[in-house]
C-alpha cells in the first residue's frame, strides 16, 4: 500500500467518526446452543456498603419471555442496569449467549449489539410523526435531519410496515406522536426499539398507568415477540403478569428468592411472606 492509500485507509470515514459505524454484528456471535441467551452469575452489587444485588444468579433462555417481580428495592432495577452496561458489578459475571462478555462492553455497544430497553418514561420525539419515530430508529446515525432527509430502502420499509402492525399503530402513521394516547407512545417506543431487531429486550413497567384495552393490547403484543426475541419485563401488575407469564422470577434483598409459573411462586410461603411484609 502506498504512503497515499495507507492516509486514506486511515482517515475512512466509518473509521473516523463513530456515528457512520454500522452496529456491531452480534447475531452471528451470540451462542445459544446452550438455551440461555443470557447468563447473569454471582452478581453483586454495593451502594456505600449496602448490597442491592446479592450474589444474583440468572439465566434467560432464548426467545423466552420471563416476568421479573420483586417488592420495593428489590433490585430490580439494578439488575437490569447490570445487563445494560449501565452499572458495573463488583462480582459476577454477565454473558451474552456463551461467548460474549457483556462486562467488557459499553452501554453503547449493548445496546446496539442487540440488547434493547424499554423505560418507563417513553422518550419518542413528540413533534415527529409515528412513520418518521420508526424511520429515525432505523438508522445508526441519531441527527434527526440528516436521517430523514435520507431515503428508506425497501427493506426498511417493509420492517416500518411490519412493526406499525406489531404495534397496532397502522391507521395512525401520519400522526404526531405528541397526540398519542399514553399507551400508544409506549407502544411506538417498544416499535422504535423492533426497529434495531434486538435479541433481547427489558421492558420496565409497561403497562404503569394504562387503560384497560390498553393494558390487554401490551399483553398480546409482549407475548407475541416472544419467540422471535427474548423479553424480560418487570413489573408491579400482578394481574398483568398473571396474564402473560410463563416464567416468573422473584427477586428480594438482591438475589433470587422463588421462580416457577405465576401459581408456584405465589403459592409459596417466602413468597408470601415477603409480600405480606411489605
Ligand atoms: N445509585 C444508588 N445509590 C444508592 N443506593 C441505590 C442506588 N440505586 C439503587 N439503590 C438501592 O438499591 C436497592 C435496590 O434498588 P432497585 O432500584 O434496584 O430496586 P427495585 O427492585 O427496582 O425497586 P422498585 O420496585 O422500587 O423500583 C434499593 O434499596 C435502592 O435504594
Amino acid at each position: 500500500m502506498n504512503p497515499l492509500e495507507q492516509l486514506r485507509e486511515t482517515w475512512r470515514r466509518d473509521q473516523v467518526f463513530d456515528f457512520v459505524q454500522p452496529a456491531p454484528d452480534f447475531s452471528t456471535k451470540v451462542d445459544t446452543t446452550h438455551g440461555p441467551i443470557l447468563y447473569v452469575e454471582d452478581v453483586s452489587v454495593s451502594f456505600d456498603g449496602f448490597k442491592a444485588l446479592n450474589n444474583l444468579n440468572l439465566y434467560i433462555d432464548d426467545g423466552e419471555l420471563r416476568c421479573i417481580i420483586g417488592p420495593n428495592g428489590a433490585g430490580k432495577t439494578t439488575m437490569m442496569d447490570v445487563i445494560t452496561g449501565k452499572t458495573r458489578p463488583d462480582t459476577g459475571s454477565v454473558w451474552f449467549g456463551q461467548r460474549m462478555n457483556l462486562l467488557k462492553l459499553s452501554e453503547h455497544e449493548i445496546a446496539r449489539g442487540g440488547i434493547g430497553r424499554k423505560f418507563q418514561k417513553p422518550t419518542i420525539f413528540e413533534a415527529l410523526s409515528v412513520f418518521e419515530n420508526l424511520e429515525l430508529a432505523t438508522a445508526s446515525n441519531k441527527h434527526v435531519w440528516y436521517t430523514l432527509n435520507k431515503s428508506l430502502t425497501g427493506e426498511q420499509l417493509d420492517r416500518i410496515d411490519e412493526v406499525l402492525k406489531l404495534i397496532g399503530l397502522k391507521e395512525q402513521f401520519r400522526m404526531e406522536a405528541g397526540a398519542l394516547s399514553h399507551g400508544q407512545k409506549q407502544w411506538l417506543e417498544i416499535g422504535m426499539l423492533l426497529m434495531q431487531n434486538p435479541r433481547v429486550l427489558l421492558v420496565d413497567e409497561p403497562v404503569a398507568g394504562m387503560t384497560g384495552e390498553e393494558v390487554e393490547h401490551t399483553a398480546e403484543l409482549l407475548t407475541s415477540l416472544a419467540g422471535r426475541h427474548s423479553v424480560i419485563v418487570v413489573e408491579h401488575d400482578m394481574a398483568f403478569v398473571r396474564s402473560i407469564a410463563r416464567k416468573v422470577t422473584v427477586l428480594h434483598q438482591g438475589s433470587v428468592l422463588a421462580e416457577g409459573t405465576m401459581d408456584q411462586v405465589q403459592n409459596d410461603p417466602r413468597v408470601v411472606e415477603v409480600y405480606l411484609g411489605e
